[in-house]
């Protein structure tokens, strides 16, 4: 089956611009893939080295099953060049990339897109051995040795000297063409920190020799934007025979600037950007795949001239789980693109903003990387919330309150917001059918006794004061202490309610923090005519309470009477 190459045009954005506009696309093909040579000189390949860099975060260690799932998902999000592994490191490493460059690396479901494959390898002959038979069946196989082109890691690290490194990766791209490999890339580790003349012979050195990319790493993650831009433009305008080669940029985060000098590197001239999904990698990790497309695609045609990638960025959001979830580096919720919060708003004046005009704070929309959105903007209610997203979510759930009723339900809602961290929609519906918000308790906690152990059960004596100051003394046993204190208050109180939410925080730190007791309830075999019919469904009026405090089973029983006796001012 043929798929069809359309790839999605970078957005412009500009102050006036709306997000409607922004989501325009327009339709481009991925140039022909020729190893030294891109016929578009606006697409910038890219290169994910997640099953290699990102596996070398500590404790991303990853099998050669998840890998194959994965490059499956590279493939589909249009990956150019998927950096399978180091076939030399183990025979897991050897199998992972055979397996890859054998399915993934041979045919896609498209005639013409299939990703190129490469296998990293140092510059001696054992290793370039094992990478090319790892990948020489794939239908783009690629090679990548690599040495190291600083002073400080010549000398100490190889115990070589310049004349002897440039030497061995002249023979090792030589050595690699020999097996028959067409597609080299040589990558001088510690570029950055390379000393430039040294930069341009070797690198011309080895496009002599057969080199048709040349890797540019910012090993150490230690250049400034500027900085690393000002390399690469240098290796393009001093390397003889660069034409014949594609400069690719390698960069690490070390100092929080992977992104930002692989955009920079692409703006100088590199037009192969290496990338991981969630950015991860060795130490502080490499620049972060999403990042680096959503920048181009969001300011590629404003601030960069023109560049484009050949990505499926719905694909993002599904790639990032894959790899959180095989390899065990869990996202930060406000990781930029791929976090939790990346496309979620909490406070009451962007809310508001976002209502009105989703592009007053939303430079790209959800549903690029992937997210499935129903309706308006992802809100979430909170302590910093304003009326108007509190009426929109309302709305949303089949609310139409007058302007004195959401004063109220925003009283509350503000009230129980600074006591938990999100309000939720049950939380909101109960706040909606607390007609009565204030009341005078029809029953109150006297005191409260309760026993609990390893025995499974637990017992509860508890004195209610009623209204009318008369004294009630009950005990009962449960499962628990919560539980059987709510028996014990179910004995005096005589109403069959039913609990349908308990949640319980703690708002301090320590054994002794206070902790937040939220319940809600609602009375069993209500009528029917005191529920609201809601898009089709009944819902019944329902009924909440907070208690806090120290002990969690006095909270939980405050909370539980709070309920209650909302419940019991409620006329039918
Ligand atoms: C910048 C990067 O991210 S490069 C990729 C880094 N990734 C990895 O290292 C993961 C895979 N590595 C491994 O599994 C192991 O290191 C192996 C199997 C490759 C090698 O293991 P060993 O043979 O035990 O060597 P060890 O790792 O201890 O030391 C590395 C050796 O390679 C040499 N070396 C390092 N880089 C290169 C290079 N690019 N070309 C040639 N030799 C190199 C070192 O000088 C050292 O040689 P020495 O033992 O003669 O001093
Ligand atoms: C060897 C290259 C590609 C690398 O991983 C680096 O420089 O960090």
């Amino acid at each position: 089956m043929r798929r069809q190459n359309i790839f999605l045009s970078p957005k412009i954005l500009s102050s006036e611009s709306k997000l409607a506009s922004m989501n325009s696309t327009r339709s481009r093909s991925r140039p022909e893939y020729i190893p030294g040579h891109i016929p578009d000189p606006s697409y910038v390949r890219i290169l994910d080295t997640t099953l290699r860099d990102g596996e070398q975060a500590p404790g991303a260690a990853m099998t050669a099953e998840q890998k194959l799932r994965i490059a499956r998902q590279l493939a589909k999000l249009g990956v150019d060049v998927i950096d399978a592994g180091f076939p030399s490191a183990s025979q897991e490493d050897f199998n992972a990339v055979k397996m890859i460059a054998e399915e993934v690396g041979k045919k896609f479901d498209d005639d013409e897109y299939v990703p190129v494959i490469v296998a990293i390898c140092r510059c001696n002959e054992k290793d370039i051995r094992t990478a090319w038979e790892a990948v020489k069946e794939a239908k783009r196989p690629r090679l990548m040795p690599f040495i190291a082109t600083s002073p400080i890691h010549m000398e100490y690290k190889l115990r070589k000297t310049k004349q002897e490194v440039l030497q061995i990766a002249r023979h090792m791209v030589a050595f690699a063409r020999s097996l028959g490999c067409r597609d080299i890339q040589f990558a001088a580790e510690d570029a950055a920190r390379s000393d430039r003349e040294f930069l341009y012979e070797i690198f011309g050195d080895v496009i002599k020799a057969g080199a048709t990319t040349l890797g540019v790493g910012d090993t150490v993650g230690i250049t400034m934007p500027l900085e690393f831009g000002k390399l690469i433009a240098d290796i393009k305008a001093n390397t003889p025979g660069i034409e014949n080669a594609i400069i690719s940029a390698h960069c690490h985060n070390d100092l929080g600037h992977a992104t930002a000098n692989t955009i920079e590197a692409a703006r100088a001239g590199a037009r192969q950007l290496e990338v991981t999904i969630n950015g991860i990698g060795e130490r502080a990790g490499n620049a972060a795949f999403e990042e680096v497309v959503m920048a181009l695609r969001c300011r590629g045609v404003h601030v960069l001239g023109g560049l484009y990638t050949g990505i499926n960025t719905k694909e993002i959001l599904k790639t990032s789980k894959m790899v959180e979830e095989f390899s065990g580096m869990h996202l930060q919720p406000h990781k930029a693109i791929v976090g939790d919060n990346a496309f979620l708003h909490e406070s009451g004046i962007h809310q508001d903003g976002l209502l009105k005009h989703r592009a007053t704070y939303e430079i790209l929309s959800p549903e690029d990387i992937g997210y499935e959105r129903s309706s308006g903007a992802n809100m979430v209610l909170g302590k910093l919330s304003g009326r108007q997203a509190l009426k929109n979510r309302l709305k949303e759930l089949g609310y139409e309150l007058k302007e004195d009723e959401v004063e109220s339900v925003f009283r509350n809602f503000k009230a129980m917001a600074e006591k938990r961290k999100r309000v939720t929609d049950v939380d909101l519906k109960a706040l909606v059918s607390d007609k009565v918000s204030e009341v005078e308790p029809i029953w109150k906690l006297g005191w409260l006794q309760v026993t609990c152990g390893t025995l499974n059960f637990s017992t509860t004596s508890v004195q209610l004061v009623s209204i009318d100051t008369s004294t009630h003394v009950a005990c009962s046993v449960g499962k628990g202490p919560v539980d059987s204190a709510y028996k014990a208050v179910d004995l005096i109180v005589k109403e069959a309610v039913k609990v349908l939410e308990y949640s319980l925080n703690t708002v301090t730190e320590g054994t002794d923090a206070i902790a937040t007791v939220h319940v809600v309830l609602r009375k069993e075999n209500m009528n029917s005519h005191t529920s609201t019919l809601l898009n089709g469904n009944i819902i019944y009026p329902t009924f909440s309470g907070i208690g806090k405090g120290v002990d969690v089973v006095v909270s939980s029983v405050e909370a539980y009477l709070t309920a209650l006796n909302k419940m019991l001012h409620f006329k039918e």
